[in-house]
């Protein structure tokens, strides 16, 4: 438990917040429902868009059904009073019994046919709804993933994104429909409640008040146990993904190996028990209090609707209303009340939806950061006039530190520059910023003359095949692993098999049982595994795929065995002939042939030229690589 203390009471940006809201005095608390009612508003306005725009037929279905729905309360009850009254004047009136029978018959058949219209119209609703619900919620997910793919790099790495993101899955999925079937059958239960009031205003207009007064702190409390409800959500937001992580470390094939040998399933599963009861323990006390508070105030309502009754009763005895009227009176009081209940209530589900559409709607009007230029320099291919970084400074988001610290080097068009250098030094960053996936702070990086911003970054990017020292092992069919390297040729098969014997993953492929159509990786059914130094042939496959003006390869031969390795930089430069090409590798055997070298400390350029020059030179290269060379005397 001390391990709860430690890790659960960490301040939180949202605690203070819903600390608040204890103290809050009901006219504190009024003012903050008023003014939520226009944010619930727009939240309703937002919906009726997002669901219109997924399926405007069922929408409307859904309206229609709810709305005719409004009307059959009132209608059995009438039809019920009828038909009582029928009955006790078919047994007074012995005489005219075979007129009454025959108003019977019909009366009931009446009803019969209400019964099945009102059973038909709210099967339809619910289908409709159903149906809607799951098509928003895909729509949802996709506008998500759509909206994600459009965001910065940085957005990634900021974790109240991911909180918001989280929240967003696991919330706000099937809110859009619930908020606008909510609508709906706030617009039903308000006609209901008209049509009754007319009903039961006949008798006494004061139970009309009585039945609209009664319910009014039930739904007071159930909108302040939504709001609680999603404060808590908020605030175990941070708590829930790392539980989310747990779950996918311990289910996930990669991670498999480590957690077995070092024995981490009891400690992994331990820690993820102790989340799991500290939420469920603040859940369950939540939804204790909130439905105790409904059924303490619920049976107010229900007090009052006895004496109605007992009234109403009273009245029937001394003769002033008829038999029908007292279960008219009596049921459409209970209607009343309930549909008021349901009014407010539906208010206050409102007012939660809205709470979780907010955040679903701040994550979608995310807009990226980094500018994009209105007026796009095209890029010429082939570039004539190479690669070159002016005092290049970059900090990383929240770090003091410079992850690059006035960069500056230039690469003529053709040539190979290897970057060298320990780890954390900036190599991968230098990269990273020449695709454009950050902005420096300070300095320029011009790509064939320009300025990288000057560039429309999807373009720049096409003019770029990366592969990342941690690259993606896609758990896809093999052909599918090479082609996407250049997605819009995904289907060229000549291409994939040319990329293929670049890297050599022609004879991994070879091996596989299916081939080029053998699905890679364990998640899927007969998925094929592939080691350490055959996925990143495949990986490097992809870079060739591509037939990019600037290739980069962070560590491409990491997980090569020495043959692999010697043959693939044997063919390197027939490979990358008229491209530039950038190595990142600890194994100067690989370096020695760029033309440039860029040896990276901390973050800056202490050297920088071909091997002759730095060997010659006698610096820290040269310290380098003679160390290297004398460990494999
Ligand atoms: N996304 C990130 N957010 C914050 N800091 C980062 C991020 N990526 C890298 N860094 C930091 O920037 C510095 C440089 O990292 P980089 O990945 O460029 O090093 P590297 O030279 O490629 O290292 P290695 O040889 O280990 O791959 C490191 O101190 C690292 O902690």
């Amino acid at each position: 438990m001390l391990y709860h203390t430690h890790m659960m009471r960490r301040p939180s940006p949202f605690r203070q917040q819903s600390e608040e809201d204890e103290d809050l005095s009901w006219r504190e608390r009024l003012v903050r429902f008023v003014r939520s009612v226009p944010g619930a508003l727009a939240g309703l306005a937002r919906s009726l868009r997002l669901v219109w725009e997924t399926n405007p037929w069922l929408t409307l279905g859904l309206g229609l059904t709810t709305l005719l729905l409004a009307f059959v309360p009132a209608s059995t009850i009438y039809l019920n009073k009828l038909l009582l009254d029928a009955v006790v004047m078919a047994i007074r009136e012995s005489a005219r019994a075979d007129y009454y029978l025959r108003l019977i018959a019909i009366l009931a058949g009446l009803q019969l046919l209400l019964n099945l219209v009102m059973s038909l119209l709210n099967t339809l609703s619910n289908t409709f709804q159903q149906i809607l619900q799951d098509e928003t919620a895909s729509r949802v997910q996709y506008l998500l993933i759509e909206h994600a793919h459009t965001l910065d790099m940085a957005f990634f790495e900021r974790s109240e994104f991911y909180d918001k993101l989280q929240q967003v899955q696991q919330e706000a999925m099937l809110r859009p429909v619930m908020m606008i079937a909510g609508t709906f059958s706030l617009l039903r239960n308000a006609l209901t409640f008209g049509s009754m009031i007319v009903l039961l205003v006949r008798l006494e207009w004061w139970l009309a008040v009585i039945a609209l007064v009664a319910p009014v702190p039930a739904f007071i409390a159930d909108a302040r146990y939504g709001w609680r409800g999603f404060q808590l959500r908020r605030r175990q937001s941070q708590e829930r993904r790392m539980q989310a992580y747990l779950v996918n470390l311990l289910t996930t094939d990669s991670y498999q190996k480590e957690i077995k040998i070092f024995n981490l399933g009891p400690f992994f599963i331990e820690r993820f028990k102790q989340f799991a009861e500290r939420f469920l323990s603040e859940e369950r006390r939540l939804v204790v209090r909130r439905y105790l508070a409904g059924f303490g105030w619920g049976t107010l309502t229900t007090l009052v609707s006895s004496g109605t009754f007992l009234y109403v009763a009273v009245q029937a005895v001394s003769g002033r209303v008829s038999i029908g009227d007292l279960t008219l009176y009596t049921q459409a009081a209970n209607s009343v009340q309930n549909n008021f209940q349901n009014i407010l209530s539906g208010f206050s589900s409102m007012y939660e939806h809205n709470l979780y559409l907010s955040t679903l709607f701040e994550v979608l009007a995310l807009r990226p950061e980094m500018p994009r230029p209105a007026n796009p320099v095209p890029l010429e291919r082939p570039f004539t006039r190479g690669i070159e970084f002016r005092n290049v400074t970059f900090y990383y988001e929240g770090r003091q530190e410079p992850a690059l610290r006035n960069v500056s080097f230039k690469l003529e068009a053709g040539q190979t520059l290897a970057i060298v250098g320990r780890n954390g030094a900036g190599k991968t960053t230098l990269v990273k910023l020449l695709a454009r996936l950050y902005d420096p702070q300070e300095g320029q990086i011009l790509v064939n003359g320009h300025d990288i911003r000057e560039y429309d970054p999807d373009e720049l990017r096409r003019e770029i095949g990366i592969i990342f020292q941690d690259f993606v092992q896609y758990q896809l069919l093999a052909r599918e692993n090479i082609g996407i390297g250049q997605v819009d040729f995904i289907e060229d098969r000549a291409r994939i098999t040319t990329a293929a014997q670049k890297s050599g993953a022609d004879e991994v492929i070879a091996r596989l049982p299916q081939g080029y159509e053998t699905m890679l990786g364990r998640w899927f059914e007969e998925g094929h595994h592939l080691s350490g130094g055959e996925w990143q042939k495949m990986a490097l496959a992809r870079g060739f795929m591509r037939e990019a003006q600037i290739l980069i390869l962070d560590e491409p031969t990491s997980a090569l065995d020495a043959q692999a390795e010697h043959e693939l930089f044997a063919r390197m430069r027939e490979l990358t002939r008229g491209r530039i090409a950038i190595f990142i590798s600890h194994r100067f055997s690989t370096v020695r042939v760029a033309d440039l070298i860029l040896v990276l400390e901390r973050g800056e350029v202490i050297e920088q030229g071909s091997h002759e020059e730095l060997m010659a030179r006698g610096g820290r290269y040269a310290e380098l690589f003679n160390l290297q060379a004398s460990s494999y005397r």
